[in-house]
């Protein structure tokens, strides 16, 4: 669960989000508007990474302002960008890294590692140089690194960016089969039109809330 109670984002002297005020309990979230409109910034309310001027988030009813190290141990964060968040010189590797403070075993961290790779598509690739996977494969591994923790709740910032149509589809139907909580930024109105609920930004204001055909509807006006 994630509440959101009159939230005022200040960034550079300028509010880039304001008035927010939301309680969102559905399992598929997305998060769509204009360049700018503050998409990213709402995402990293989530985990803490930016916090609110004014009002308060909860995630798991915690304050993100009091326990953010608390939160993102149980809050994924998938960034746009994958190559921003491999570290580690193989897929296995890099995967296996995000367990390091799990205290498990070598054999314990290499069944996890092997289970979530396969997956995921990229069993085959497990001893390959991260850096040398497609941009596709790149987000899918960036993805794996983030799950294999079992977060509560997982916020992607534009998963499909930069992927082909393919790739865009296998992303999407990843996240329809997740079991946790999904907030998905996203410009991938394809992406967003089976999700359970569509928020609506516009220049750090909430302007639309509700099924996807109708805030999708909304979107689209806004941009015409
Ligand atoms: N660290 C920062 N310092 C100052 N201003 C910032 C910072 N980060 C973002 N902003 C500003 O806040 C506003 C919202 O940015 P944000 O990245 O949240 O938008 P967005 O909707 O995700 O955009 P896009 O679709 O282009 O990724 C923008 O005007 C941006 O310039």
């Amino acid at each position: 669960m994630i509440e959101l109670k009159d939230v005022r984002v200040r960034l550079a002297e300028r509010d880039v989000l304001d008035g927010l005020t939301l309680t969102l309990p559905e399992r598929r979230i997305g998060v769509v508007g204009a360049n700018g409109s503050g998409k990213s910034t709402f995402a990293r309310l989530l985990n803490g990474l930016a916090l609110p001027a004014s009002g308060s988030v909860r995630v798991l009813g915690m304050d993100t302002r009091r326990e953010a190290a608390k939160i993102r141990r149980r809050v994924g964060f998938v960034f746009t960008d994958p190559d921003a968040q491999i570290v580690m010189p193989t897929v296995a590797e890099d995967v296996a890294f995000s367990l390091r403070r799990k205290g498990l075993s070598k054999a314990e961290v290499n069944e996890l590692v092997t289970d979530v790779l396969s997956r995921y598509g990229l069993a085959g690739h497990a001893d390959h140089p991260a850096h040398q996977l497609s941009g596709g494969q790149k987000q899918l591994l960036a993805l794996c690194s983030v799950l294999v923790l079992e977060p509560d709740i997982l916020v992607m910032d534009e998963p499909t960016t930069l992927l082909d149509l393919r790739n865009s589809r296998q992303v999407a139907r990843v996240i329809a089969e997740l079991p946790q909580q999904v907030v998905v930024v996203s410009h991938d109105l394809e992406l967003l039109a089976g999700f359970d609920r569509v928020l609506v930004l516009d220049q750090g204001k909430l302007v639309a809330d509700g099924p996807p055909a109708s805030a999708l509807a909304c979107y689209r006006e806004l941009m015409a």
